[in-house]
């Protein structure tokens, strides 16, 4: 479960706390009024034939109404006040629960008795159809939508986990009550058969729950009161639903998780006791089984939200059903007990995060105009895919039976459950994938790498569109690689060419900037106390962030060459591999803050910082990160080269020891690439032009300035 503190959060919320205390009691009595109506029907009568008929009638009247009524129990949910939609529902299960025992005492035919029970079971689950969906459509609206999940929570761990353990308790002491006041089965008074007394009782909840409903909860009423008379007629709000589902993706995308994880579930279900066989686990093997299976249940609908922690609920659902479904496969596949009951775990686990998940979206995403019907679409198809897997696969591995598989080198004795388990399995997998697609909302996000930093609180986020017609470029490398002078060149190359360039830098190419980056390399003589690695981290990504925004992209945007002294990679190299901060922690905060704006190119100079740190001590004063030791260079050094040889394509690495001149020509002749086929250039050409005008410019003839061991090209 979340954190307790969310929890109380959520109960604190008093409209949403009252509809949780009568959804607990609704819910007991749904559980009581499963367990009770069909031990009463089966009751009534003596042979076992007989009692095996009654109790499968029950059973199947209770299902018979999703098919009837599920298309159109939603419209009621939508058109009506959610409230009164409610308490007329809660006051006909009341009247029709009463009346199963009460026909008993009056009626002495026991095939009318039954009869009756089966009728009132359908007009109650009939009831039931139109209830939950008005419910489940209200729940959003009650809550702010961050407390939603927390909410549907612990509305699942009330209906699915403690209602009907609850039912089950209470109906045996229902028992034992009846025993101690009444006496044994021969002396008792009619119409207080515990499971007569199961049914009074299950009536009086209904009764409570209608009061509760309609006197304490009337912020479920209330919605937009104009919108009413603009309403269409109820069968336009029918088929309005039906095209809302199959043309929203995430709608149909939802539902078609959600049917294929219960379709799976079904598989499960249907085939359970011969699967049990098939691992000679028999009964008890049957029983660890599914008690693994809802264990998983819970503990995904309990700790799914803490485990994935921040990731798109989108991504979550599709995760929850692939790993359901993969699940499924790992059951098909098991040869062991063991193998089997992780499998059944996880099975579980999967479902249950699908199930909240799926339960989440729904409610958060879906308009409220639209949600009644939402609903009852889910409630109605789960109903329907789940019965018809569970009876479907039961018939067929019944008929089935197992196989001898001879393999020549071995022999296998194949249960029928295992290739009706597979292919399940695989179902299920495909469906989870295209529900994936369909409602993806992190389109170009890898997908397992934004999971892995999910959980680890750090979602990746899909990256801002980048224009279209601009060149970035970048240069990287040590202090005093020769990165300022290369930049020039390639500028005033490019500028020749009649190209609009921008030259650029970080930190510090904005008056922003040039704040941070005072702050940020300042000496602790100046800035009177020393930056600590993460604040210097967090002032670089400032300082990146403004500087992509306003003078990046914008440059870009207009077809410009964008020309970087230094990006992204110095923060991964200084502060990651210098600092010694963990580098995905300091990548995923260069990302975040350049909503993921990748160079086209990236020239790293690469030079021993011996030699380049006695280049740039010639310029004067050393600043913060010059002065740092020599180790430290050592790391940034390889973590450039490191970053540079796992995305060769992105990257040109060049010796920086040699002549300004030749590194230029290396960078033209790699930026020629870049251009469209209609700017190629003479190369020879403009590379006289610019070693002139780097002359002129700084005075300086570079080539001459030459460090042992560099080479002329
Ligand atoms: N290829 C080179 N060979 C020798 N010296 C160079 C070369 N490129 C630049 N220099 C010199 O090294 C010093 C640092 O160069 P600069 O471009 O400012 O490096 P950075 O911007 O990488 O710190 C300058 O004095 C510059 O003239
Ligand atoms: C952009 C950036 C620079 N730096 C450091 C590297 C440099 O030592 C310093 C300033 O860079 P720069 O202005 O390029 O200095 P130089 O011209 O001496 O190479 O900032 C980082 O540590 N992280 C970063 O993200």
């Amino acid at each position: 479960m979340s954190g307790f503190g969310e929890l109380k959060a959520v109960l604190r919320i008093r409209p949403f706390r009252r509809l949780w205390a009568v959804l607990g009691l609704s819910s007991l009595g749904d559980w009581l009024g499963l367990l009770a109506a069909s031990t009463f029907a089966a009751a009534q009568v003596d042979n076992s034939a007989a009692q095996g008929v009654a109790f499968g009638s029950v059973i199947a009247v209770r299902l018979l109404p999703a098919l009837v009524l599920g298309p159109v129990a939603g419209v009621f949910a939508d058109r009506f006040d959610r409230r009164l939609t409610m308490v007329v529902c809660d006051l006909i299960r009341f009247l029709f629960f009463a009346s199963m025992p009460a026909a008993a005492l009056i009626v002495d035919d026991s095939t009318l008795v039954i009869a009756w029970a089966a009728v009132a079971t359908f007009i109650i689950e009939t009831t039931a159809m139109i209830w939950t969906p008005a419910k489940e459509a209200a729940v959003p609206n009650l809550l702010p939508r961050a407390r939603l999940e927390t909410a549907n929570q612990l509305t699942l761990a009330t209906t699915y986990g403690i209602t009907p353990v609850l039912a089950g308790l209470v109906l045996i002491g229902l028992e034992k009550l009846v025993v101690v006041i009444f006496g044994g089965g021969d002396v008792r008074p009619q119409g207080v058969e515990p499971s007569e007394v199961a049914l009074w009782f299950n009536s009086l909840t209904f009764l409570a729950t209608a009061i509760t409903v309609f006197f304490g909860i009337k912020e479920i009423s209330g919605r937009r009161t104009a919108a009413v008379e603009r309403k269409p007629g109820m069968l336009k709000e029918f088929t309005q639903g039906w095209a809302f589902v199959s043309r929203t993706p995430l709608v149909r995308g939802l539902v078609l998780g959600i049917f294929g994880a219960f379709a799976g579930g079904g598989v499960v279900v249907g085939t359970a006791k011969f699967y049990a066989v098939s691992l000679s686990a028999g009964d008890a093997g049957f029983a660890l089984l599914f008690a693994t299976l809802f264990l998983g249940l819970g503990v995904g609908i309990a700790a799914g939200p803490k485990i994935v922690g921040a990731l798109s609920r989108r991504r979550w659902f599709g995760l929850s059903i692939v790993l359901a479904a993969g699940s499924v496969l790992i059951l098909a596949l098991a040869t062991h007990l063991v193998v089997a009951v992780a499998g059944a775990l996880l099975v579980g686990v999967g479902a249950g995060m699908a199930f909240l998940s799926g339960t989440t979206l729904l409610g958060g995403e879906v308009a409220d105009d639209m949600r009644g019907r939402a609903f009852a679409f889910v409630q109605m198809g789960t109903r329907v895919v789940l019965m018809l897997t569970i009876s479907l696969s039961s018939v067929i591995v019944g008929a089935g039976g197992s196989r001898h598989l001879n393999l020549g080198f071995k022999e296998f004795e194949v249960s029928s459950t295992r290739p009706l388990l597979a292919i399940a399995g695989i179902f299920g997998v495909i469906a989870g994938i295209v529900a994936l697609r369909q409602m993806d909302d992190k389109k170009g996000v890898p997908f397992f790498a934004d999971v892995l930093g999910s959980i680890r609180g750090r979602p990746l986020s899909p990256d801002e569109p980048k224009a279209a017609q601009g060149i970035f470029i970048v240069f990287e490398g040590g202090e005093g690689a020769g990165k300022s002078t290369q930049v020039r060149h390639l500028a005033e190359a490019l500028r020749g060419l009649g190209r609009d360039v921008v030259v650029t830098r970080e930190p510090g190419a904005t008056p922003l900037g040039e704040r941070i980056r005072s702050l940020v390399l300042d000496p602790p003589e100046v800035t009177g106390e020393v930056v600590t690695p993460r604040a210097e981290a967090l002032l670089y990504a400032a300082d990146r962030a403004h500087h992509v925004a306003s003078v990046v992209r914008p440059a870009l945007a207009r077809g410009a060459v964008v020309i970087s002294d230094r990006y992204v990679d110095s923060s991964l190299a200084y502060q990651g591999a210098g600092r010694t901060l963990p580098v995905d922690e300091v990548s995923w905060l260069s990302k975040w803050a350049t909503g993921g704006l990748k160079p086209d190119l990236v020239v790293l100079l690469d030079l021993e910082p011996a030699v380049g740190l006695a280049r740039a001590g010639r310029r004067g004063d050393a600043d913060r990160l010059e002065s740092e030791s020599l180790a430290f260079h050592e790391r940034v050094r390889y973590a450039f080269l490191d970053l540079a040889s796992a995305d060769p394509s992105r990257y040109l690495v060049l010796d920086a020891s040699l002549p300004a001149d030749s590194l230029a020509t290396g960078v033209l002749q790699r930026v020629r690439h870049l251009m469209p086929a209609d700017e190629e250039f003479d190369i020879a050409e403009i590379l006289e032009d610019v070693a002139e005008t780097v002359t002129a410019l700084t005075g300086d003839e570079l080539t001459d300035e030459l460090p042992s061991g560099g080479t002329r090209v």
